[in-house]
């Protein structure tokens, strides 16, 4: 579960997210959308505790981020869109790292499930200083997947994966969210997220102009196609018109 209330971003004196609320169900798997500059990725950078909000309340995964951040570390895993991993560590090493940082027990059969799954199996003894943007990225999502998070931040994770792999990480989304994870899934790939996605986070200029589930948002935005493309055109060329109060859908 991640419950956004009031949430404010300032840079300085630049407001990137102003007042966004929004609640999305315990095993969701959640779109957040909007055009560059929107504050997807300064939201997930918050909602893991990378940032800190200038005003506003998150919950992730059961517990307060501003009372007990630890608990949120510990329960959530964060795949930022360009993952910083360790050049000097091997594929193999990073899940060890992972699963002794973790403290996890009975990992190596998942860990060698998710090398196969990502086709990294034959790249487990390279050094990440000498994989490709795409193995990096699964790497990362490996990584992620090993720890069993309650809620998993992904921020633009298709960005460099071929084909198969985009199928896969669709699959293991998937399962994820089947096992109870929540998941959020930050993307500019609208068509990929479509059949993905069972709930939107719509922002625009740090303002959320729709959170609800996505069945709803296409059949109010989606026109005659129901596609989120068509969802997204017609809420950010029209929040002005309509004006966000119009648009802002509860979640019950
Ligand atoms: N460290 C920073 N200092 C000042 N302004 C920042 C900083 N980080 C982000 N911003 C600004 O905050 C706004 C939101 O940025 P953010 O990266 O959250 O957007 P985004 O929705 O993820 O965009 P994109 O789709 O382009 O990745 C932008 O106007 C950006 O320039």
């Amino acid at each position: 579960m991640i419950e956004v209330e009031a949430f404010v971003k300032r840079y300085g004196e630049f407001v990137a997210v102003a007042g966004a609320s929004f609640a999305i169900p315990a095993g969701s798997v959640a779109a957040l959308v909007g055009p560059n500059g929107a504050g997807k990725t300064t939201t997930i950078r918050t909602l893991c505790g990378i940032l800190r909000p200038t005003a506003g309340r998150m919950r992730v995964a059961g517990a307060d981020l501003a009372v007990d951040p630890i608990l949120v570390k510990q329960r959530t895993a964060y795949v930022p869109d360009d993952p910083p991993l360790f050049d000097t560590l091997t594929v193999q090493e990073h899940l060890q790292f992972i699963a002794s940082a973790y403290r996890l027990t009975d990992w190596q059969d998942d860990a060698d499930e998710l090398l196969g799954r990502f086709t990294l199996d034959e790249k487990k003894n390279t050094l990440a200083s000498e994989l490709s943007r795409g193995m990096r990225q699964k790497v990362a999502i490996a990584c992620a997947y090993l720890r069993r998070p309650d809620v998993l931040l992904l921020d633009e994770p298709m960005t460099g994966l071929d084909p198969p792999s985009i199928r896969t990480l669709k699959e293991t989304i998937r399962e994820q969210s089947q096992r109870g994870a929540t998941v959020l899934v930050s993307s500019h790939l609208l068509s990929l997220v479509d059949d993905l996605c069972d709930f939107l986070v719509l922002i625009r200029q740090g303002k959320v102009l729709f959170s609800g589930p996505l069945g709803e948002a296409r059949e109010r935005f989606g026109g005659a196609s129901g596609s989120l493309e068509e969802v997204f055109f017609r809420l950010t060329g029209q929040a002005e018109e309509l004006g966000d109060q119009d648009l802002a859908v509860s979640d019950d």
